[in-house]
C-alpha cells in the first residue's frame, strides 16, 4: 500500500508486509519514518492512497476502526478519569451490550491478567503510570480485538518501569495470543519483546525480520547503524582495502563504499573465534562503564571501538588485533550489504 497525505508527497512508498497471526511485531525507526502512519492504516484511522489491507482473508481497506475491531493503546493511556478501574475496563463491554454481571466477571478476569485486580475501585488519577497503562491494555483487550495496536505505550514511564512494563506486555501478549503491533523508536525495547521487527525509515521498510537476524544480518547500512549498542563502527572501505585484499573477493572490494564493524568483532588474536584477518593499530583510550569496558583503537587514523579488549594491559600502545568474520560487513554506494552477515553462514 501507499500513502500520501496531500496527494503529492508519498509518505509510505509501496509498503508490502504480512503480520503472522498471534505474533508481536514492532514498528521501529527514527522520528518521521512512518511508524504512526503505518499503525493508523492498520487501525483504519487512515485510508491508503493506493493498495489494500487484509485481516486474514478479509479485505478491510474500506472498513473503519470499529468494524475492524482493533484494540488501541496510546502513550497517554486515554482512560476515563471519572470512572473507576473496573468501570474503565467494563466500558467497551457495556457498549457491546453485555449484562452487568457478565461485564463485572470479564473485567475482573482482565484485571487479574494485567495484575491490577487489587485496584478495581480506584480512579485512574490514584494509580501510577505503569498501573494506568495496565488498565488501558485491559480495556483494549476487553472487546476481544482482532489486533492490538500500541503506539509508544511506554514513553511516559521512567526507565526502570519501562523495562518492567515491556516484559509485562510480552507476557500478556503470550498469555492471550492476540496479534500485536507495537510502535517504538527504542531499539532496545523492540529487540527485547518482538517476534519480528519492521524497521521503517523514509517511508520504506528497511528490513522486516527477527531481532537476531536484524543484528547479525543487516541488509543495509541504515539498519546496521540503527541496531546495536555501542553503535557499529562505520569507516570508508578504502581504509581497509590493503588488509582486506585477498581476504574479500576483489570484485566485492571494488564496489565496497563503507565497512561496518561491530565492536565485538574486534578482538585479541588469542581470543579470536573465526578470524577474517589481522589488523594493526594503537590503543588510544580505555573506558569502563559498570561491568563493560570499551577500547578506542586508532587504525589508519580512523577511530574504532572494541568491547573485547578488557584483558589488555592499560600500558599497551601498539598491537595486532583480529577482525572477526561475524559482525563485519561491507556496503556499496547505495548502502546495500554486499559482504558479511549470512554470506558467512557455515
Ligand atoms: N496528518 C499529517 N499530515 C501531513 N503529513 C503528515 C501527517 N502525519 C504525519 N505526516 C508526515 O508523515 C511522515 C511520517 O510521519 P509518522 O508520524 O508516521 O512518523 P513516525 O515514524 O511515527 O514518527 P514519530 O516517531 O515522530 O511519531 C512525516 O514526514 C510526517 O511529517
Amino acid at each position: 500500500m501507499t500513502l500520501s497525505y496531500d496527494g503529492k508527497r508519498e509518505i509510505l512508498k509501496h509498503l508490502n508486509f504480512v503480520i503472522q497471526e498471534g505474533t508481536l511485531v514492532c514498528l521501529l525507526g527514527p522520528s518521521g519514518g512512518g511508524k504512526s502512519t503505518t499503525l493508523n492504516l492498520i487501525s483504519g484511522l487512515l485510508a491508503p492512497t493506493a493498495g489494500h489491507i487484509f485481516f486474514g482473508d478479509k479485505d478491510v481497506t474500506k472498513e473503519d476502526a470499529l468494524a475492524r475491531k482493533v484494540g488501541m493503546v496510546f502513550q497517554n493511556y486515554a482512560l476515563y478519569p471519572h470512572l473507576s478501574v473496573q468501570k474503565n475496563i467494563e466500558f467497551p463491554l457495556k457498549m457491546a451490550g453485555l449484562s452487568r454481571g457478565d461485564r463485572a466477571k470479564k473485567a475482573k478476569e482482565l484485571a487479574a491478567l494485567v495484575h491490577v485486580d487489587d485496584q478495581l475501585d480506584k480512579k485512574p488519577g490514584e494509580l501510577s503510570g505503569g498501573q494506568q497503562q495496565r488498565v488501558a491494555i485491559a480495556r483494549a483487550l476487553a472487546k476481544e480485538p482482532s489486533i492490538l495496536l500500541l503506539d509508544e505505550p511506554l514513553s511516559n514511564l521512567d526507565a526502570r518501569l519501562r523495562i518492567e512494563m515491556r516484559e509485562e506486555i510480552r507476557r500478556i501478549q503470550r498469555e492471550t495470543g492476540v496479534t500485536t503491533v507495537f510502535v517504538t523508536h527504542d531499539q532496545d525495547e523492540a529487540m527485547h519483546i518482538s517476534d519480528k521487527i519492521m524497521v521503517l525509515h523514509d517511508g520504506h521498510i528497511q528490513q522486516y525480520s527477527t531481532p537476531t537476524t536484524l543484528y547479525a544480518d543487516p541488509e543495509n547500512l541504515f539498519v546496521a547503524q540503527f541496531i546495536g549498542e555501542p553503535v557499529i563502527n562505520s569507516v570508508p572501505a578504502s581504509a581497509l582495502s590493503h588488509d582486506l585484499a585477498g581476504v574479500v573477493p576483489a570484485d566485492i572490494l571494488s564496489q565496497a563504499q563503507t565497512a561496518g564493524i561491530r565492536p565485538e568483532a574486534l578482538t585479541l588474536p588469542q581470543r579470536a573465534l573465526n578470524p577474517l584477518t589481522t589488523l594493526h593499530g594503537k590503543v588510544v583510550e580505555f573506558d569502563q562503564f559498570g561491568r563493560e569496558s570499551t577500547a578506542k583503537l586508532d587504525y589508519n587514523n580512523l577511530q574504532l571501538i572494541s568491547t573485547e579488549m578488557g584483558q589488555l594491559s592499560h600500558d599497551t600502545k601498539e598491537l595486532d588485533f583480529t577482525l572477526e568474520k561475524k559482525g563485519f560487513f561491507l556496503f556499496d554506494a547505495n548502502g546495500k550489504r554486499i559482504f558479511g552477515g549470512d554470506d558467512h553462514a557455515e
